[in-house]
This record gives structure tokens, sequence and C-alpha cells, in this order.
């Protein structure tokens, strides 16, 4: 991944709120759809507080325009690839840091508490990982205290097929999912609300190019798959996955709602922030053939962040609690790139759009964990707030906040926006 102008830390927008933006200067130029009073869903780039609307500059743009920018959603452009994905970032890049540019593109600025943001592809699947190692140990010693890591664990990235239907964009409700629970001391299980409902802190992978059925993914060429990065939170129901997830894994505990943030940044914006390192640790097996190798920093350098806000906590003004905080390389014991390479290892046709979440990103740190499973030590351990309040799991009313930030010296800082939800009962 190449580091050229567009990265320039010296670079500054005529879009003043774009310089020092917490996750939209420049440098990151990251693509969503929206849509506003009247305005049909449409691509736009997120520069400070503003979206750009695209079709809007469509003249200005150039070369760097595509037919597949106006579409009302991403898929199209996504199946492209990196090219015209560096273009349009080099185009955008020279329109809104030359002041000379203002004039014929400021009206294509909306405010971004003015528009309404939505998926940003249809998301034909949704697959999950698990490769956060220390998340898969934590979980594990929960469900199975003698056996916490599976042995294939360390050749094989586990993962599941999720449900694309019930993937939404941030701020949709979270409704308190429903369905088998077994008390410990009840000899049957009952139906009925989820008392354990819990947050996962991940990142989600938007499929580019991906590839035919039949065909897999060399893992030289899986970083060309990758279409960018968002939020993701796979909202989760412990005491129904603790039930039911014998002996095929994850089914309704996680497939009511999965969250995930509107903009897609880029492989490109990412570029200075990638890292060599990652949470393989030395003397481990090697990675089998098709699994080794690829680029030489395919770890993130992302860190990543997550705050709880209770309905008492919003009415006090008590600011958000941050429960996770940790860097998304230290978290991963699988690279992306082996993630997309193993999941077409088999023939299995990626799409562009499709979705894939890197499993629960926990650290080792005691501040890096990335769910409540894991914080309360499966109920055991709750958290008291600064309200006084207790909390093991999602209370109605809860609100939770996902983040994250790149950060590198000699770079400006970019990040991913926000992905949120509300707890209702
Ligand atoms: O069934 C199990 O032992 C665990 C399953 C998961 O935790 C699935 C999952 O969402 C993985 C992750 O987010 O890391
Ligand atoms: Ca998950
Ligand atoms: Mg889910």
């Amino acid at each position: 991944m190449t580091i050229d102008a567009t990265h320039d830390p010296a670079l500054t927008s005529w879009v003043e709120s774009a310089n020092g933006h917490r996750d939209f200067p420049v440098q990151n130029l990251p693509l969503g759809i929206f849509s506003a009073e009247g305005l049909e869903r449409r691509a736009g780039v997120a520069i400070g507080d503003f979206v750009l609307d695209l079709p809007a500059i469509a003249e200005a743009l150039g070369d760097a325009w595509l037919d597949e920018l106006a579409q009302p959603v991403l898929n199209g452009f996504f199946a492209l690839g990196a090219e015209p994905r560096r273009a349009l970032r080099a185009r955008l890049s020279e329109l809104l840091s030359d002041p000379a540019n203002r004039d014929r593109i400021e009206s294509a600025l909306i405010g971004q508490s003015e528009v309404t943001m939505h998926l940003p592809a249809i998301v034909g699947d949704y697959t999950d990982f698990y490769v956060g190692i220390h998340h898969a140990t934590n979980v594990g010693r929960q469900f199975r205290p003698d056996n916490p890591l599976l042995p294939n664990y360390k050749y094989v990235p586990i993962g599941y097929h999720g449900r694309a239907s019930s993937v939404r964009v941030s701020g949709k409700p979270v409704v308190r999912p429903s369905g088998q629970r077994k008390p410990p001391e009840a000899e049957v299980p009952v139906y009925g609300k989820s008392r354990r409902l819990d947050y996962e802190l991940e990142l989600g992978v938007w499929i580019g190019r991906g590839n035919q059925l039949g065909e897999p993914i060399p893992i030289g060429e899986a970083a060309d798959s990758i279409a960018g990065y968002s939020l993701l939170n796979d909202w989760s129901a412990r005491d129904l996955q603790a039930w039911e997830y014998q002996p095929l894994g994850p089914f309704l505990a996680k497939n009511f709602l999965t969250s995930v943030s509107p903009w897609v940044v880029t492989p490109e914006a990412l570029a200075p922030f990638m890292t060599a390192d990652f949470a393989r640790p030395d003397g481990d097996p090697a990675p089998l053939d098709y699994l080794a190798g690829g680029s030489d920093k395919p770890g993130l350098g992302l860190t990543m962040e997550a705050f709880l806000t209770t309905a008492a906590m919003r009415e006090q003004g008590v600011a958000p609690l941050r429960l996770s905080r940790g860097r998304a390389a230290d978290a991963m014991y699988w690279t992306v790139e082996q993630i997309v390479t193993h999941h077409a290892s088999n023939g299995c046709n990626l799409q562009p759009g499709d979705l894939i979440g890197t499993g629960t990103l926990s650290t080792a740190a005691a501040d890096g964990l990335g769910s409540l499973l894991e914080i309360s030590a499966g109920g055991k351990s709750p958290l008291t707030l600064p309200t006084g309040e207790q909390r093991s799991f999602l209370e109605d009313g809860d609100e939770l906040t996902i983040t994250a930030r790149a950060e590198a010296d000699g770079f400006v800082a970019i990040g991913l926006g926000e992905c949120r939800g509300v707890v209702f009962g």
C-alpha cells in the first residue's frame, strides 16, 4: 500500500471543520450512501462536519467520475477494485484542498446533521470470524473451562455464516431478542426475553472485487479484494448462545441485529497506519502455505473503543463510560488478508458488498476486553457505573457506541466515525 500526496500531513482543506477533525480530515475521504431532504439515496464522502454529494460534482471529478457512483448503493463501485478508488481519492483530495475549487464544490456540501446515512452496499452475505485470540480464549474458558482454545484455532481462521438480512446501519434501535435459555438451576429451557444482551467490538470488512465460484483468492491478491472498513457490533444474546450453540455454533443468539457504521474507510486511507505486528506469538505453528505471505504490513493499527451510556447517566449528564480500548493489531491472530483467502479457499465466492466481521477484538490488557461477557466474567463481576448502577449485561435504555481511530507519527490521524445502538425492551 503506497503513501502518496493524499497522505501529506501538510494538506488542509478549505472545508475548515475538516482540519483537526477527529474522524474526517482531508486525509481520510471515506465513502458512504446518504439521503437528505429532496435527495434520494446517493454516494457521498465525509469531509469534516459535512457530506460531499458526489453526483453533484460529477463534472468536477472529471475522469474520476464513473457511472457506478450514480447508484444508490456502492456494490457496483466496490466491484471495480482499487484503481478507480485511488483515482477518486486523488481527485477529491485535490478538489477539497485547493481553495481555487471552493466556488464550484461548496454547494454540494450538506451538513452531516442534515443527512440520513444508509448501508453503503446491499449485503449479499455476511460472515463473522473469530480472529480475536484473547476473546476466543476468554469466551472459550466460560463455555469450555477445560479446553478454552480448541486445537484447530492456530491453523484455521474460524468463522460462521451470519445473517445478511439483519445487518443495519448505526443508530437502528436494538430490540431485546427473545429466545430459549436454560437457567442453570432449571431442568428444561424457558422461552422469553434475553437477560444477557451483549455487544461485540469488531471491524467490518467490505468485499470489493471478490472471486468467481470455484476460484480461490491467493493470499497475494487478498488485499485487492478489500474495498474498505467500517465498525461492526455483533449484538449477542449470551443466554441464548450458551444453550443453542452446540453442535453448530451461533444462530438466533446473533442474527437478530448486526450494526455497522455508515462510512467505508478505504485501504488507501489506512495505508500509513498498517503494521507488521499482530497477535500471532513467535513460536506458534506457521500458517499453512495458502495462508502464508501477503502484504508486509497486514496488521491494522486502529485503536478501537466502546462506550456505554445508561438512561440514568444520560439524565444526570454523566459522560459515556469507556468499556473497552485496544488496538486491532494486538487482538487479531489472523490478518484480514488471511480471512479473505481462507473464506475463498474452498472456492466459495465472495461478492462485491459482502460483509465480513473480524470477530471480537479483545486485547490481552485488562481494559481491552471487547464484550461484557468478558468484562463481567460471565456475569460474576458486574461493573459499577459512575451513577452507582451495576452492569453485567446491557439493560433497556443503554446506549453502546463503538469508535476507532488510526494514528501514526508524521501522519494526520483519521477515524471510522461511530457505530451506535440503544437497547429497547
Ligand atoms: O460458540 C462459541 O464458542 C463462540 C462463538 C462466538 O463467539 C461467535 C462470534 O461472534 C465470534 C467473535 O465475535 O469473535
Ligand atoms: Ca462476533
Ligand atoms: Mg449479530
